[in-house]
């Protein structure tokens, strides 16, 4: 069933001159999704569960840019194995006791949670104007009960994802709507589709320092100007200088994935075993076509008082 977006909204208005972007909603319970297409053919597929972005299609809709299992499950029975999981309130596992996010999943509450979708809207600072931002909300009283129980804050959670001709930005808005201040981390968990991982660099973490997990969460610098993929890599770079980490394949830009208020980024491909050892990762062999590149702020913890916001997102560019 589809079932077009019936909400006011600038983008209804009548009769134009030339057609503006289109908004669907399919599917039903967990997963809904809704998919916005750019009259030019770009497109943008977000499943209601988890918010999680499930496609991005660029070049007038020909190229897909995000990795999707083939055995991701998509109908809210657990997180999506691929396209751009949200991670909050927690990165990782928790802390193992005594922080308030310990009771809590691996990457929290936000990627297996059902959203709702609050509408689209012209991107604020649209680029072109087919350009189509979509709104979806999540708060306290959408949790499950086991979420609200193991962690009991108030919050409102606004994710938006603002489809342009050559770009995809997904911007996180987090408030404390409570009296007690809260702790979190933050992170778009973002599997980028490419040809083959063995003719892939990733620039921009020259000088950085990173926890490296595949090595006892040890400490390194990165010291080449590109990160390449042979094996497992885990690693979690922090405070990072510039705002642009490039994914390039076979020597050519591929993307380009620009941080906004968030100064940390993972990279992580599961290589061989561990991708066989994920019942929902699929082929065996997909580890060849993804990487992540995960922007988010993870080191450490942002702190929200009564009342305040923080906002931090990326802008990820097709570079094709
Ligand atoms: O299997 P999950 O929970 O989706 O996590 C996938 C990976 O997510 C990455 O962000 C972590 O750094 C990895 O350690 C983890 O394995």
């Amino acid at each position: 069933m589809v079932e077009r977006a019936n909400r006011p909204s600038a983008l209804n208005a009548p009769a134009e001159a030339t057609p503006g972007p289109q908004v669907d909603i399919t599917g039903t319970g967990p997963s809904s999704k809704v998919i916005a297409t750019l009259p030019s053919g770009e497109s943008v597929e977000v499943l209601l569960y988890g918010a999680t972005v499930t496609s991005w299609k660029s070049e007038g809709g020909k190229t897909e840019n995000l990795w999707l299992s083939e055995k991701a499950a998509l109908d809210g029975s657990k997180p999506v194995r691929g396209g751009i999981p949200v991670v909050f309130p927690v990165f990782g596992p928790p802390p193992k006791s005594g922080h308030a996010t310990s009771s809590l999943p691996q990457h929290g509450f936000a990627r297996n949670s059902r959203w709702e979708f609050l509408g689209k809207s012209a991107a604020e600072d649209a680029l072109d104007a087919s350009s189509v931002k979509l709104d979806f909300g999540l708060s306290t009283t959408e949790l499950s009960e086991e979420a609200r129980k193991a962690w009991p804050f108030d919050f409102g959670l606004v994710y938006s994802v603002t489809l342009a001709k050559d770009s995809l930005q997904t911007v996180l808005n987090v408030r404390n709507e409570g009296e007690e201040s809260f702790e979190f981390q933050v992170l778009l968990h973002t599997y980028l589709k490419i040809s083959d991982i063995s003719k892939v660099a990733i620039n921009g973490l020259l000088g950085v320092s990173y926890v490296d997990k595949v090595l006892n969460a040890t400490t390194h610098q990165q010291s080449d100007a590109s990160v390449t993929i042979t094996g497992e890599v885990d690693r979690v770079y922090a405070s990072i200088p510039q705002d642009t980490t490039t994914v390039l394949e076979d020597g050519k830009p591929r993307f380009d994935v620009v941080r906004d208020n968030l100064s940390d980024t993972v990279v992580w491909n599961p290589w061989i075993e561990k991708a066989k050892g994920m019942g929902d990762f699929a082929p065996d062999e997909g580890y060849k076509q993804m990487v992540c590149v995960e922007v988010g702020a993870v080191d450490g913890w942002q702190k929200l008082e009564k009342g305040e916001v923080f906002e931090g997102g990326q802008t990820m560019k097709s570079l094709l």
